[in-house]
């Protein structure tokens, strides 16, 4: 090495937006910690810096951190949490970070473009809107990145001639399951074309938007996830958690924060994932979502459990601070946008347990401040990385409130 050390300033932690940060705050982009920065600018790998698997890093708008090691990126979701809690006055226990593996992204959107009969499908390029045409993916499972080739193939003749189409991926019980937006089947000889396409790739669904919202076209057997062991119908273009290990690691540790609850408010329930998490409490699960809502309720009555879901939008009507106080435990789990007003009413409810799942540390950190004004203590937080080498962190938390009498 040509550079000394005196000369060289270390990167000693990774912004948010994934650039690595030197002890006198500049911005390095494609720096790990431990990686050092000469005055010219050169990067010197440190012990974490790691090769990037894929060969459209950094481009891709996919993945942020391929040039971390596991240790460096778990260290980046626990600062990125600590922050969050800082600015608000909050200080807890953060564990170590459970990280998803490489290839086992269960649901994705991807973009498509046509020029001529020239398909380009992928995710957007960083910092722009043109698209990367994925050649190769180390986040998504393999059974929903085999479909990219055959989908640029069935697309060079049904995308519009200008324009963007989004392409979603999910994987689901019977499959995968796709849906595109912006596309039309006008002839038979399309119809054809899509059928036998979804029947060659054994698809779950495939579902197009043509303006009036997805329609499928093709599903020879009711689409379905299970949930805590209760199949449930899932409605095209539902929420599902990003990974199936990330799944299972924000249910561990609601069941930790929950306890031997025996009646329990899922809010922002979705589809059941923390519903059905709970077989022998009763659970009052609320969501906005209509198809969702009515597919959880059918499952759960099919399935014998004791569920009374509610088609409730919670940010204009949140449940009260009474209503709350008749359950043993609270599960929420807020869009990015969190939950200010349900939080004020947490804090308001003698509930004395509380799981927050959240996507995004700065909004959960502000309505984790109202809950802990309320009387609440912030216990701890299990970090959860779900979108592998991307700069999304996800958690879940457990806050308690120790009874007056
Ligand atoms: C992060 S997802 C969590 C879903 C579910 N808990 C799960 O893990 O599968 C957030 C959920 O909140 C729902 N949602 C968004 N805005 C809402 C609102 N105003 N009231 C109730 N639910 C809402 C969405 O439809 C979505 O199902």
């Amino acid at each position: 090495m040509s550079v000394t050390d005196e000369n060289t300033a270390e990167i000693l932690r990774v912004a948010a937006r994934g650039d690595g940060v030197t002890g006198d705050g500049r911005h390095v982009a494609l720096a790990a910690p431990g990686d050092r920065v000469a005055s010219d600018a050169t990067l010197i790998p440190g012990p974490h810096h790691r090769e990037p698997p894929c060969r459209h890093f950094p481009e891709c708008g996919g993945c942020q951190l391929q040039h971390l090691d596991d240790e460096s990126w778990a260290a980046f979701l626990t600062d990125r949490i600590a922050s969050a809690l800082a600015q608000h006055g909050l200080e807890t226990e953060i564990r170590a970070p459970h990280l998803s593996p490489p290839r086992t992204r269960r649901r994705a959107t991807l973009h498509a473009e046509r020029r001529g009969r020239q398909v380009t499908l992928g995710f957007t390029r960083s910092g722009s809107h043109q698209l990367i045409d994925l050649a190769e993916c180390h986040v998504l499972l393999p059974e929903l990145f085999a479909l990219v080739q055959p989908l640029r193939e069935l697309l060079s003749a049904m995308l519009p001639k200008s324009g963007r189409s989004n392409v979603h991926l999910v994987q689901t019980d019977q499959g995968a399951d796709v849906s595109i937006d912006r596309v039309s089947t006008d002839s038979l000889a399309e119809i054809e074309a899509l059928t036998g396409f979804a029947k060659r790739h054994g698809l779950a669904r495939i579902a197009l938007d043509e303006g009036m919202g997805p329609e499928p076209r093709w599903e020879p057997e009711p689409v379905t996830v299970t949930l805590g062991g209760v199949p449930v119908a899932f409605p095209v273009g539902s929420f599902l958690q990003a990974t199936e290990a990330g799944e299972a690691a924000l249910i561990a540790a609601a069941r930790e924060a929950v306890g031997e609850a025996g009646t329990i408010a899922d809010l922002f329930a979705g589809l059941g994932t923390f519903t059905f998490a709970f077989p022998r409490a009763k659970v009052y699960a609320a969501e906005a979502a209509r198809d969702a809502v009515m597919a959880l309720k059918g499952s759960a009555n099919i399935a014998l459990r004791q569920v009374f879901a509610d088609h409730r939008d919670l940010y204009r009507r949140p449940v009260t601070g009474e209503e709350l106080s008749r359950f043993d435990a609270v599960v929420l789990d807020p869009p990015r946008a969190g939950a200010r007003d349900q939080a004020r009413e947490l804090a308001r409810a003698a509930t004395p347990r509380i799981a927050y799942i959240s996507c995004n540390p700065s909004t959960f950190a502000r309505d984790a401040e109202a809950i802990c004004e309320g009387g609440y203590t912030l216990d701890w937080v299990q970090p959860v990385g779900q979108f592998r080498w991307s700069t999304h962190v996800e958690l879940a938390v457990c806050f308690t409130r120790q009874s007056s009498g």
